[in-house]
């Protein structure tokens, strides 16, 4: 079992988790209530346009490919919530939709918080992903603690929806301009966690700098989360680990997702752990602080 974890950490970065513990049923509870704020009319939506990185992003104000020459961005809509702990997300109306804050920080704490209480002793996913990595790099399993990643770390709940051709250029023929649901992008911080509705349209590209590229459809699996590798990871193992590009194609329908992007807390240092590194093979990347590193690439996502 955990040879395969490490190959496919490995391998592609991408890998379905199943047997995880996370009731279907909120799992199910946050894709209805998802839906509901993205069928809400616009203005009441953009009355929680983005702060601080938490909040709805309209349709096309994000590029995840920062690469591409592209001035239109992603054909999604998105709402982050961050930690829950610092206040400063933006909630809709309990009024207008009731039992969807509980709904969102019950799924946020159950993806991420551990409990050590000794009665209720309890293991988040995300611990226990991180354990597991971590002993595949033959570190002890509470390496991602001793190091700080976990006092309070920088985890996001990205809900998506990406509309469906027809509903963005109705006959297809006159307005059609193609742009993708998720631009090509690797995600940034340690381990992603996601849950789609099965419409699909999630791609991953192996080895990215094999032109031209080739993209392969990565299916949904009931039931299961797709987990993968992100760049700060793949820092901490110099490459060892993949933190793979993947992209979203357009739907033809509409398309729900749910991501669980994890980051180490701010302050935490991510530099080249000593079992990924030698005297053959030297760090390629410099030591760096969480926060800086994932301000600056939010930043390039949204300047473009
Ligand atoms: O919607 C998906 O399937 C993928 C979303 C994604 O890659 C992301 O939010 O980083
Ligand atoms: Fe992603």
């Amino acid at each position: 079992m955990k040879f395969a974890f490490e190959q496919a950490c490995v391998d592609q970065g991408f890998f379905y988790l199943v047997n995880h513990g996370v009731d279907e049923e909120l799992v199910k509870e946050v894709f209805e209530q998802s839906t509901k704020f993205f069928s809400l009319p616009i203005e009441g939506k953009m009355k929680l346009g983005k702060t601080n990185h938490r909040g709805y992003t309209e349709l096309y104000a994000e590029k995840l490919d920062t690469s591409s020459l592209s001035t239109k961005g992603d054909s999604k809509e998105s709402f982050y919530i961050g930690p829950l702990a610092d206040n400063l997300n933006q909630w809709p109306l309990e009024e207008d939709l009731p039992s969807w804050r509980s709904t969102m920080e019950t799924y946020h704490k159950k993806l991420l918080t551990t409990s050590a209480h000794r009665t209720l002793f309890y293991w988040s996913v995300v611990t226990k992903l991180l354990s597991l990595i971590a002993l595949s790099l033959k570190q002890e399993e509470d390496f991602f603690e001793k190091v700080g990643a976990l006092n309070e770390p920088l985890a996001f709940i990205r809900l998506l929806h990406y509309p469906g051709m027809l509903e963005l250029f109705g006959d297809l023929d006159s307005s059609y301009e193609e742009t993708y649901g998720a631009s090509a992008h690797s995600d940034y911080g340690t381990v992603t966690l996601l849950v789609t509705d099965g419409v699909p349209g999630l791609q991953i590209c192996r080895e990215k700098s094999v032109k031209p590229q080739v993209w392969e459809d990565v299916p949904s699996l009931s039931g299961a989360f797709i987990v993968n590798i992100g760049d700060m990871m793949e820092r901490w193992t110099n490459c060892l680990f993949r933190s793979t590009l993947h992209r979203v194609l357009q739907p033809r329908q509409d398309r729900y997702s749910v991501a669980f992007l994890t980051n180490p807390s701010k302050d935490c240092i991510v530099e080249c752990l000593e079992s990924c590194c030698s005297e053959s093979c030297p760090p390629r990347f410099p030591p760096i602080k969480s926060s800086e590193y994932l301000e600056e690439r939010i930043r390039l996502a949204n300047d473009f």
